[in-house]
């Protein structure tokens, strides 16, 4: 089956830059995924963006949309792709509903086509009551919904979406990862690029993490976290009650089953004198049956347990495992 996004040793060199913004990177996208491109601030997933929709030009290498080579046909390419970036870029000359009648017009879609499909993407996206409204009277949440909107007008093989939900509330997150789903059902193929890693593992099918230009691994999300050494969790929030906090911290991560333990941010108390703290082990054992000896070990140390619970990793661990700490 032709790829929807086939990405193959793909190099980018920005002149006069000491290095590759993308530096031989590979991976397959089959129609229809929701596939999460993630990594670091400067790992490259823009620049590999910007060349699959053909705003970048590629150094070498291979990249197609729907099995159509950016680089030869970037023409077939573009008319098969649709961006919806973090920024808006709506025409603030045009209100709502023309915002979308240009774009469609663009794309040589029919005058009595493109008003149907406006009211329909309209309504879909909440937007019907706003058709007349001036671009800059609509919220950042209305705004996003119809560069939605105005992405899907040609019917694009594959979307690209930006970090879909950032500077959004709750209500209209949860539209907008509703409507991701609807084009999952519709066959759409999304790439998303995000740092909110609960939205990469909610939404996605498979994701891709890349660094330095590289793809460090593809799975899907629950597949990589249960490849994480530890991805079983245990989280206690204590008070050490004059016990010696590194020392309990060595202590848990010397029990049998626990791989290593980090501070969680926690409430200190007022004088700041013995703070209560919290833990999370990981884990490689059944995360439920190591409660008992976690409580053990810190009762033997009088140590105040306010809540001990079992849980699994997440992808923003198995993100900081591959990518590591420090900042970009
Ligand atoms: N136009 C440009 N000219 C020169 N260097 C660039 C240009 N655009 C990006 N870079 C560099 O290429 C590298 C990859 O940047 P890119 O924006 O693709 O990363 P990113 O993964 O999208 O980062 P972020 O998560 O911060 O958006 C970075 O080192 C960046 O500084």
């Amino acid at each position: 089956m032709t790829a929807a996004v086939e990405v193959v040793d793909l190099v980018k060199h920005y002149p006069k830059s000491a290095h590759n913004a993308v530096d031989g990177l590979s991976f397959r996208v089959p129609p229809g995924e929701i596939f999460g491109l993630l990594g670091p601030n400067g790992a490259g997933k823009t620049t590999t963006v910007g060349i699959l929709t053909t705003r970048v030009v590629l150094t070498s290498g291979y990249a197609a949309i729907g099995g159509v080579d950016v680089a030869r046909d970037p023409v077939t390419a573009r008319s098969k792709v649709a961006v919806v970036p973090q920024r808006v870029n709506l025409d603030r000359s045009l209100n709502v509903r023309q915002n979308l009648l240009f774009h469609a017009s663009y794309h040589g879609i029919g005058r009595t086509e493109r008003h149907a499909l406006a009211s329909e993407l309209l309504e879909r996206m909440g937007l019907a009551d706003k058709s007349r409204a001036r671009v800059d009277d609509l919220s950042g949440g209305q705004a996003q919904r119809l560069m939605i909107a105005r992405a899907l007008i040609h019917h694009p093989e594959v979307l690209f979406l930006d970090e879909p939900s950032t500077g959004l509330d709750p209500q209209a997150r949860l539209f907008v990862h509703d409507r991701i789903n609807d084009l999952r059902a519709e066959g759409v193929t999304v790439v998303l690029t995000t740092h909110d890693m609960k939205e990469a593992e909610k939404l996605s099918d498979r994701v891709g993490v890349v660094d330095h230009g590289r793809m460090l691994t593809v799975d899907t999300p629950a597949a990589l976290i249960k490849s994480l050494p530890g991805s079983g969790t245990v989280d206690t929030r204590i008070r050490p009650n004059g016990a010696d906090r590194d020392k309990l911290t060595e202590l848990l991560a010397e029990l049998p089953g626990v791989r290593r333990v980090e501070p969680l941010s926690g409430p200190a108390t007022a004088d700041g004198t013995d703070p209560e703290i919290a833990l999370r082990l990981y884990v490689d054992a059944d995360p439920g049956s190591l409660l008992g000896p976690v409580a053990a070990e810190l009762h033997e140390h009088d140590v105040v347990v306010s809540d001990l619970s079992p849980g699994s990793a997440s992808l923003e661990d198995v993100f900081i495992e591959l990518t590591g700490r420090d900042l970009r």
